[in-house]
């Protein structure tokens, strides 16, 4: 089972006339998406249509030029650690430890989020089994396959639990079964009251999610204001 969550309440999670620059260009304008608890939203377009970049943007990571993102109608600016200890990105990048083992690695990010040793150790073997991974719970991180690695590190989710996920093409690199072993966590998260935004450009099984385009929120002007600069409206 997934483990239990640190959300008690029903949540929502809402962006408002968002818009990313990158690289002085307006990767998107005009952005509104809002979430609920077992929601779930998933991103699509072609290459470089700002999926990546908005996954970014809720993350924290990347600051939006315009608009306002909200949990429970409060701006998350206004308590950045708040969102960043409900929040689970992961992104393009496996953030796989080399030289530790598969268990190590989970362990690693189990106990930064609950220090007690049982607890930690119970969500790792559970991450470890729900991604079939018990089998190279000893093997280095170094000697991982790409797939291997992609499900170490969405095993992450489970071994450190958090509300919302935003997962940047998940399903990069995974076999049938894996995919399926991620649907299956995917539902279970969001059945006890977890939220997912993910992109892709696969099929995934997501019941009830809604799809956001993000080519329609292409904007044709090119601006020459620094990247995070407020946009003229
Ligand atoms: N670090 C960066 N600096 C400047 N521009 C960037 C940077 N990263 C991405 N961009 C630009 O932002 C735009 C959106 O890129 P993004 O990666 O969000 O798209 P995407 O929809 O996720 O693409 P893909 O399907 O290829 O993963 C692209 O035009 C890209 O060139």
């Amino acid at each position: 089972m997934v483990p239990s969550m640190t959300t008690p309440e029903p949540a929502t999670f809402s962006g408002t006339h968002l818009a990313c620059l990158r690289g002085g260009r307006v990767v998107f304008a005009g952005l509104d998406f809002t979430l609920a608890s077992g929601g779930a939203l998933v991103l699509l377009g072609p290459n470089g249509s700002g999926k990546s970049s908005l996954l970014r943007v809720m993350a924290g990571l990347l600051r939006p030029a315009h608009g306002v993102l909200a949990w429970n109608g409060q701006p998350v600016g206004d308590d950045p650690e708040a969102q960043a200890a409900r929040t689970h990105y992961l992104g393009h990048h496996d953030a796989v430890k080399p030289v530790l083992s598969v268990a190590e690695n989970l362990g690693f990010w189990a106990r930064l989020h609950d220090p007690h040793m049982g607890r930690a150790g119970r969500a790792v073997d559970n991450a470890l089994d729900r991604f079939g991974l018990s089998h190279l719970a000893a093997i280095p991180g170094k000697m991982l396959s790409a797939g291997q690695k992609r499900r170490t590190n969405l095993a992450r989710l489970l071994a450190a639990p958090s509300p919302l996920w935003l997962l940047d093409e998940p399903t990069t690199a995974l076999d049938k079964a894996s995919i399926k072993a991620l649907e299956a966590v995917l539902a279970e998260h969001r059945a006890t009251g977890g939220m997912v935004v993910l992109s892709t450009h696969a099929e995934i099984d997501l019941p009830g999610a809604t799809l956001m385009q993000l080519d329609d929120f292409a904007v044709a002007e090119r601006f020459d204001e620094p990247l995070g600069e407020e946009l003229a409206h």
